[in-house]
């Protein structure tokens, strides 16, 4: 299963949640949040790294240049786009960005209209994230999905469950929603951008947990 950890700020503890097992990475590249990291910081994360793992850029209410020139200098591998940004839009990045590059759109699930809508992005990304819809927040909000709801979810591509998971109630969420992958921020904190490793290992105790009951 693909395991995203988002909201990295710091080159040692990237490394060690790689370490751990996650599959992807995720830097917030949107200035006004807490987990705002410059593209010079994700860079020297990137650097960093001991062995090559997919980097995330995490993107809202911005322009195509500004994300490609970020993508750039971040030396970034994929870009999720995680505020209203419409089809056209994302058929435009992927037109801008370097082939092969992979698009992730973020679904804020206020209601089924949204579920609704992410059928229509799933013609024109690579993978979806189903996230929380938070009226004062873009991401990283803590808040859980209702996850009964999503059961029948299955769009024609890959997609991530995101919003309010954690080492405690992973196991829950998996066990009622079927997703291609998994996305944390805060449930694997001890404060915005910091990440505690102790709760990241949980984690992956928690998922080997699963594997072995599947
Ligand atoms: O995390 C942020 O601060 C953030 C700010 C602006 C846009 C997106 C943001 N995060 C996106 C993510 O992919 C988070 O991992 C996702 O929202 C889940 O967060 P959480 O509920 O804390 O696990």
């Amino acid at each position: 299963m693909r395991v995203k950890i988002c909201g990295i700020t710091t080159p040692l503890q990237a490394e060690a949640i790689a370490n751990l097992g996650a599959t992807d990475l995720g830097f917030i590249c949107v200035p006004t949040s807490p987990r705002y990291v410059t593209p010079d910081q994700i860079r020297t994360v990137v650097q960093h790294l001991s062995r090559s793992i997919p980097c995330i850029g995490v993107f809202a209410n911005t322009t195509i240049d500004k994300i490609c020139q970020v993508f750039r200098e971040g030396n970034l591998t994929a870009v999720q786009l995680h505020s209203h940004e419409s089809p056209e839009f994302c058929q435009q990045l992927r037109a801008s960005l370097p082939t092969g590059v992979e698009i992730i759109k973020a679904i804020r699930v206020k209601n089924a209209a949204a579920l609704a809508q992410a059928e229509i992005y799933a013609e024109v990304v690579d993978t979806l994230l189903l996230d929380a819809y938070h009226p004062g927040q873009l991401g990283g909000t803590g808040q859980p999905l209702d996850w009964a709801a999503l059961q029948q979810f299955s769009p024609k591509c890959p997609w991530l469950l995101a919003g309010g998971l954690t080492p405690d109630n992973i196991l829950d969420a998996l066990k009622q929603v079927n997703p291609t992958g998994i996305d944390l921020s805060s449930g694997v904190e001890r404060s915005p951008g910091d990440k505690d490793l102790t709760k990241v290992a949980r984690l992956f105790e928690q998922l080997q947990q699963l594997s072995l009951l599947k």
